[in-house]
């Protein structure tokens, strides 16, 4: 009998979460400790309300109120509460009392990441993540580790499941938003206040987290770019896979160059992915990350995004990690943030545009769109045009569905406005980027 060295550990959070990560300690006590080479011994689980129903059964005796004593004394603390404060004052306290920190919160990380990576480097201490982006699916690790010696171009990534289950109920079974986001909820996907997932300020937290880690710069929330997916019509959803796409929500996470300045830009929104790319694929409340690296060439790494039993996976995972470091010996691993490339605006990102408009179905009408288009360095791809039947009235309309070449925001942004001014357009329907 292997004779283990015991690592106290404290679990912030028993909620779908947390329960899970602190039953799966209790039940796979000894396999874990085979694989840390250390005892993982669960010494409380802080909550809020200790009377409340649990998903799992948690010993009673170890269920507490008092975070802040449960966690000295810890080796290793697992912060499962979500959002800002108390979060990041537990987290401060635990990495100042030595511990290492395991969090899936990305809001804290995101918000206050530079913060509290800095507070784990002056005491040695580990700050493990991987569950805050993705939930189940390594992605943090292969970013950190190893892609370490490469150089990452780009991430496009669906990385809320919530509003990837809305968005393909509405491409799949013809959903409105609202449809869908009903049937998220009662399925438990969608939060009790959706906000979150459909303004797409969870996906820009998961965005500025992937940006600083694969750009080894810290790039801050309110750098990122957001756009919900509350706008978008099932009509526009229907009308993008009748060309031969499917609508997302992405973060897209990339390296620029922008007038010379090579700097990152990081944005989130509604975006046409072609349906021969593997994003176009992935289905339900899974979410997957698409990374383009120069030497590796592309990667996919796909599964779970949410739910308490596979983010709990990932959790884990990292305290096995914390653990082997406690028995090694020796520093960590320190983020690395040492590129500082500027962090780009919007306006110097470059992609393709869907755009569909409403216009006057008559002679010169189309080269007028061309021009307007052209004026601004916005170059056509394609242009398909459909003219409902039976039109009474003066003047027919015709609906045009345009997708372009790569162009600047900036340029897209001008265009858009020239189109909205345009006697002959009587109005812009709708303006999609089209990635991947
Ligand atoms: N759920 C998911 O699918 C995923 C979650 N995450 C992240 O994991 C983290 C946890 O999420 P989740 O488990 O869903 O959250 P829950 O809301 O289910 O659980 C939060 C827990 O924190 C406890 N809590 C709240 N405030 C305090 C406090 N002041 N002191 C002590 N305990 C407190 C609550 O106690 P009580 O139960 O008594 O109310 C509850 O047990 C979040 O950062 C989330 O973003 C990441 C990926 C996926
Ligand atoms: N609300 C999130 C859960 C995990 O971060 C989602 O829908 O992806």
């Amino acid at each position: 009998m292997i004779e283990y060295r015991n690592l106290r550990v404290a679990v912030l959070g028993g909620g779908s979460v947390g329960s899970q990560v602190a039953s799966l300690l209790l039940e796979h006590r000894e396999e874990l400790a085979a694989r840390a080479g250390a005892g993982l011994e669960l010494v409380g689980v802080a909550v809020r309300n200790p009377d409340a129903a649990r998903d799992t059964d948690i010993p009673r005796e170890l269920i507490t109120t008092d975070a802040d004593a449960l966690i000295l004394g810890a080796d290793i603390v697992v912060e499962l509460i979500g959002g800002i404060e108390p979060a990041r004052t537990l987290i401060l306290g635990a990495l100042g009392s030595g511990a290492d920190v395991i969090t899936a919160n990305k809001a804290v990380l995101a918000s206050h990441g530079p913060e509290l990576f800095e507070a784990a480097e002056q005491v040695g201490a580990q700050l493990y993540y991987e569950a805050a982006v993705g939930g189940a699916i390594p992605i943090i690790r292969p970013l950190r580790d190893s892609l370490a010696g490469d150089r990452v171009k780009r991430i496009l990534g669906i990385v809320n499941g919530t509003t990837n289950y809305i968005l393909d109920r509405m491409d799949t079974q013809g959903d409105s938003l609202e449809e869908a986001l009903a049937e998220a909820t009662r399925l438990g996907y969608a939060e009790a206040d959706p906000t979150a997932d459909i303004e797409g300020y969870d996906a820009a937290a998961k965005a500025a987290i992937l940006a600083s880690l694969a750009f080894h710069t810290t790039v801050p929330l309110d750098a990122v770019h957001r756009e919900g997916i509350t706008a978008l019509t099932r009509d526009e959803v229907l009308s993008a896979r009748e060309a031969g796409y499917v609508v997302k929500l992405l973060a897209v996470c990339e390296r620029i160059d922008a007038d010379g300045v090579e700097g990152v830009s990081a944005r989130v929104h509604p975006a046409l992915v072609p349906l021969s790319h593997p994003l176009a694929a992935v289905h339900g409340a899974n979410n997957a990350v698409f990374v383009e690296a120069e030497a590796a060439g592309s990667l996919m790494f796909y599964g779970a995004g949410a739910g308490g039993v596979p983010t709990a996976s990932a959790v884990l995972g990292d305290v096995v990690s914390a653990a082997r470091r406690h028995v090694a010996g020796g520093p960590g691993v320190a983020e690395s943030t040492h590129a500082n490339l500027p962090i780009l605006p919007i306006s110097s990102a470059t992609t393709r545009y869907h755009v569909i408009l409403e216009v006057a179905d008559e002679p010169g009408v189309l080269a007028t769109i061309a021009q307007l288009f052209s004026e601004h360095d916005v170059s056509v791809e394609a242009v398909s045009q459909t003219v409902p039947d039976g039109q009474e009235g003066s003047r027919p309309t015709a609906t045009l569905v345009i997708v372009t070449h790569e162009a600047a925001e900036s340029a897209l942004a001008a265009t858009v406005t020239s189109l909205a001014a345009s006697p002959v357009v009587s109005s812009v329907v709708s303006v999609l980027r089209v990635e991947g």
